[in-house]
């Protein structure tokens, strides 16, 4: 990370904007239990080839179970709260698509702190399916971003992704644990360069560049520049 003429500014608590928090060891096990199995279940569904009796059960089985947890539905923007084994607290939205602690549809992706910047390890099914054995190019993307947007709000404070290039180098396989990793590059007041890979059996498979522009902060604008 090349050096930042601009102070870091203190990382926002979500609270201070309205948006409800849970700590990640507040989620109770049986809800991670079952987000587990619903990811499970997923990929079950999207390769079953069950016969009808058992597809009509399923679905019925399936809709009562959803009607009974619809009962009582979180806030949209509702923040978890982790603590990092770096001793970092990071806050991301609780559904997240990519590592979500709740999303059935996250594989999910951790990431922790390293020396360099943020890495972490993630293996997918078939349900991120898009060449035959293949990860689907815009799950490989939605990685990369997942991981450069936490880089730079663990580094330096939140953003947003205005830009994303991916370079696709090679095919990126599935049921192979891919390496993810993240860095800070360089900042320039609030825009924030970023570059991150995907690594299969040690060979770097996507690669990509991003800038993240820090979201303003009302009472930090002349620290954030
Ligand atoms: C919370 C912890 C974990 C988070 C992980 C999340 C990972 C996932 C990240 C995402 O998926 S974010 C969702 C996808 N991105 C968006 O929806 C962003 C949509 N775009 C916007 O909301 C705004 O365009 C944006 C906030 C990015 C910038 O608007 P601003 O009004 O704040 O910026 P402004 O126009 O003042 O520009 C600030 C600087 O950035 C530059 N800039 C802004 N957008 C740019 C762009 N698109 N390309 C190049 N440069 C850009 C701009 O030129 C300027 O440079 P200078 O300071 O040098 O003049």
């Amino acid at each position: 990370m090349t050096v930042n003429t601009q102070p870091v500014t203190e990382r926002p608590d979500p609270r201070a904007f309205g948006l409800p928090v849970v700590e990640q060891a507040q989620i109770p096990a049986e809800l991670r239990s079952l987000v587990a199995r619903v990811h499970d279940l997923v990929d079950a569904v999207a390769n079953t080839e069950a016969d009808t009796d058992t597809l009509a059960e399923a679905a019925a089985t399936v809709e009562g179970v959803t009607g009974r947890l619809n009962v009582a539905r979180r806030q949209i923007g509702t923040m978890v709260q982790r603590d990092l084994q770096s001793g970092d607290v990071e806050y991301g939205t609780i559904t997240n698509i990519v590592s979500g602690d709740t999303n059935p549809a996250a594989p999910p992706l951790l990431l922790e702190r390293t020396p360099e910047g943020l890495r972490g390890e993630v293996t997918l099914n078939t349900v991120y399916q898009g060449p035959p054995g293949l990860v689907h190019g815009g799950w490989i993307a939605a990685l990369l971003d997942q991981a450069v947007g936490s880089v730079s709000a663990v580094e330096t404070t939140p953003g947003l992704t205005a830009k994303l290039e991916v370079n696709y180098r090679r095919p990126t396989p599935l049921f192979t644990p891919l390496e993810v990793t993240a860095e800070v590059d360089r900042v320039e007041g609030r825009k924030v360069f970023v570059s991150g890979r995907i690594r299969a059996h040690g060979e770097v498979t996507a690669e990509a560049t991003a800038l993240m522009v820090q979201v303003r902060i009302p009472g930090t604008e002349t620290q954030q520049g």
